[in-house]
């Protein structure tokens, strides 16, 4: 038998099919059940978006206003959960203790090894819905405030800023958040979403998939980009720094980060439209500086990068929206991930649904066989 080429990365390896986004590396698409990411994010909703990636289609007015009123019934925390939120040290990353704090829920779970295909759905919007509550009251905790009950009035965007902030958002702060949600909903198989789909083909239960994929999520090269991006943009310090700073990061042959991608050769047009949002707060609330310095940014690390189909990703203008929003920077891949519980258990659900087939790759040996075994002495 000829043997098997060894895909780095796992480049190019297709081992299922999905239906639930497709994006078009080349040419900077991407598409949710085939409806373009642009349209979501111009005339939907979060709760919608989330309903379609977890049924495979839109629902009708009554449908949504159903699943509306699921997640708002799913969206408290027990008293107690939240209390033992308050013991993790101020000093672990927020991902960290986000993590934790999704592996507590499913302790607390009674229906935790439940792996039928009806728990394994009640179990993805209840944490499509606790993912903000968590997230919330961890940001709330670490402030040394109190976290703060949900409102059933709002919807899931204003209800997660009202959580974060303490005070309700305007329209135009919801509409925001709203957008940042869609946009990090659903993304293929990238690396989060795939080590979710690892770890529940071993017919493992839910919480477990999705600690791992908050886990991935968390690193700098996925998700973790939009809080080093503004750690960057930070170093940076000032527009006139920009270009200088760039050349010479490109020079020792450092990353940018936000910049770059597995399967984008051409712009993410989530950052199209986060850049969009991101012009727009800035200039509405004197926010330029972080802006003028991406732009720069852009540009200057285009010129060496673009050829090589090297464009901004979705982290590269994200921090820009969420620090209007009030929300600290060490916060911004927790929100990231508040968007892609949804993904995540759409997944899960559509892995499910298939044959949940063992996720079992192989790697070629390359070492020794047949050495003799020395006992340590004669070493
Ligand atoms: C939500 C998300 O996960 S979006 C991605 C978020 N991550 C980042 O923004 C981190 C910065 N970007 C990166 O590190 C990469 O672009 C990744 C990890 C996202 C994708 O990279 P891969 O497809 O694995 O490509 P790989 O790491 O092999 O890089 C290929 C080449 O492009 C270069 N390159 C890739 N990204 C960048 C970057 N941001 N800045 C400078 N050079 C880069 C690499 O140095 C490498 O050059 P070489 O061939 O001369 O060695
Ligand atoms: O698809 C990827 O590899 C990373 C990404 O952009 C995402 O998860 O949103």
């Amino acid at each position: 038998m000829a043997e098997a080429e060894i895909a780095r990365g796992l480049e190019g390896v297709v081992f299922t099919e999905t239906e639930l986004s497709f994006i078009d590396g080349q040419n900077g698409r991407l598409y949710y059940l085939g409806y373009p990411i642009q349209e979501l994010a111009e005339h939907s909703s979060f709760e919608e978006v989330s309903y379609l990636l977890l049924h495979k289609r839109l629902p009708t007015a009554d449908e949504l206003a159903v699943f509306k009123e699921k997640l708002v019934k799913n969206r408290s925390i027990a008293v107690e959960k939240v209390a033992s939120f308050a013991d993790y040290p101020r000093t672990a990353h927020p991902m960290a203790s986000l993590r934790t704090a999704i592996s507590e829920l499913g302790l607390f779970d009674p229906t935790e090894e439940d792996t039928s295909f009806e728990s394994l759905y009640e179990k993805s919007v209840s944490l499509i819905s606790k993912f903000a509550t968590v997230t919330a009251a961890i940001k709330r905790l670490r402030e040394g405030h109190m976290p703060i009950e949900p409102d059933p009035e709002l919807s899931h965007a204003a209800n997660f800023y009202y959580m974060l902030n303490g005070k309700r958002p305007s329209p135009e702060q919801e509409k925001l958040l709203d957008v940042a949600l869609i946009l990090h909903a659903e993304h293929g198989m990238n690396a989060s979403t795939f080590t979710a789909l690892a770890v529940h083909s071993t017919a493992s239960d839910i919480y477990s998939s999705i600690v791992a994929a908050v886990g991935a999520l968390k690193g700098p090269r996925h998700g973790g980009a939009n809080e080093q991006v503004m750690k960057m943009v930070q170093e940076i310090g000032k527009p006139e720094a920009a270009r200088g700073w760039v050349q010479g990061k490109l020079a020792n042959k450092e990353r940018i980060m936000g910049m770059g991608h597995r399967v984008y050769k051409a712009l993410d047009p989530r950052a199209v439209i986060l850049k969009k949002y991101a012009e727009i707060v800035a200039k509405a609330h004197g926010k330029s500086t972080e802006y003028e310095i991406l732009t720069i940014v852009e540009e200057e690390a285009g010129k060496v990068l673009n050829p090589r189909g090297i464009y901004p990703n979705v982290d590269f203008y994200s921090g820009v929206v969420y620090s209007d929003l009030g929300i600290p920077t060490e916060f911004f891949t927790p929100v990231f991930a508040v968007a892609r519980i949804s993904g995540w258990t759409a997944h899960i659900l559509e892995y499910a649904r298939m044959d949940n087939r063992l996720l079992r790759p192989k790697a070629k040996f390359v070492g020794e066989l047949d050495r003799k075994y020395v006992p340590i002495d004669q070493r």
